[in-house]
């Protein structure tokens, strides 16, 4: 079963206790946004689970695998999938191309597997799906540096799907988009959501609330409120600290 489990995870930098026995349960099918006041700490848990910061403590597991102390690229190799706010895109490749390449080098190919045809064919097999499947398909001989924002987002997004991962992990992909993009996006995550659990920090929240079917509300490291994003407007908590005006 495809699910992500937090448990207790703190994180402090020297006297600054950031992340406070954070607890998360994503199961199979659920869409689950992690909101929170700038300065909450939302990106050092990302950091945390993608494996880029080690928890002091506290676990994480991944389908019921403790994957609390493997390193980030083990995370990966494990079905921890993740897009970056820090575009992995080779600008100068096609769109097609560049999921190629990822493909490839998801597999371990080297050298001495090269001119395999059958295993080539499956790669661009996969490439191609992949492609299909963020609606790319039109643009696949573009160049990637040529695309628009939103269509770079769809790549990325892409890129991390080629590596099948069993959870995704979403930092801000709402970032920079116009409406229109957005809502490219929006039905594009919702539609992956039933295959691919996911946990996305995201500051839209129309994005959040037509995505996320669970809500945490995180401030100043802790949680405040979870739930339902109707519990979640309902909660006085998470209208004292964070969602303010926009509750009502
Ligand atoms: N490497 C670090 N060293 C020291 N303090 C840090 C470090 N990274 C983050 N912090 C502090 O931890 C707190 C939480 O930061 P974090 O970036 O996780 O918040 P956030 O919720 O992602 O904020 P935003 O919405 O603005 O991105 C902040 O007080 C920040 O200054």
């Amino acid at each position: 079963m495809n699910s992500l489990e937090i448990r207790k995870l703190n994180k402090s930098f020297g006297a600054l206790h950031v992340s406070r026995d954070v607890s998360v349960s994503i199961p199979e099918g659920e869409c689950h946004a992690l909101i929170g006041p700038n300065g909450a700490g939302k990106s050092t848990l990302i950091h945390q689970i993608s494996g880029v910061l080690r928890s002091d403590s506290g676990q994480i597991l991944l389908d019921g695998q403790d994957i609390s102390n493997l390193s980030v690229s083990a995370r990966v190799q494990a079905g921890l999938g993740r897009t970056f706010q820090i575009t992995s895109v080779l600008p100068s490749f096609t769109v097609l191309e560049n999921l190629a390449i990822a493909a490839q080098a998801k597999s371990g190919s080297s050298m001495r597997f090269f001119g395999d045809a059958s295993r080539e064919t499956a790669l661009n097999e996969l490439a191609q799906s992949t492609l299909e499947r963020v609606g790319l398909a039109k643009r696949a001989h573009i160049r990637a540096g040529d695309m628009s924002h939103g269509e770079l987002r769809l790549l990325e997004l892409g890129l991390a799907l080629v590596a099948k991962p069993k959870f995704l992990l979403l930092d801000e992909p709402m970032a920079g988009l116009g409406r229109a993009e957005g809502m490219v996006l929006v039905e594009l995550l919702a539609e992956l959501r039933a295959s691919i659990p996911m946990l996305l920090v995201e500051h839209d929240m129309d994005a959040i609330f037509q995505l996320a079917q669970t809500v945490s509300v995180l401030v100043e490291g802790g949680i405040v409120a979870q739930g339902t994003p109707d519990e979640v407007r309902a909660s006085p908590a998470a209208r004292a600290a964070y969602l303010g005006g926009d509750a009502e």
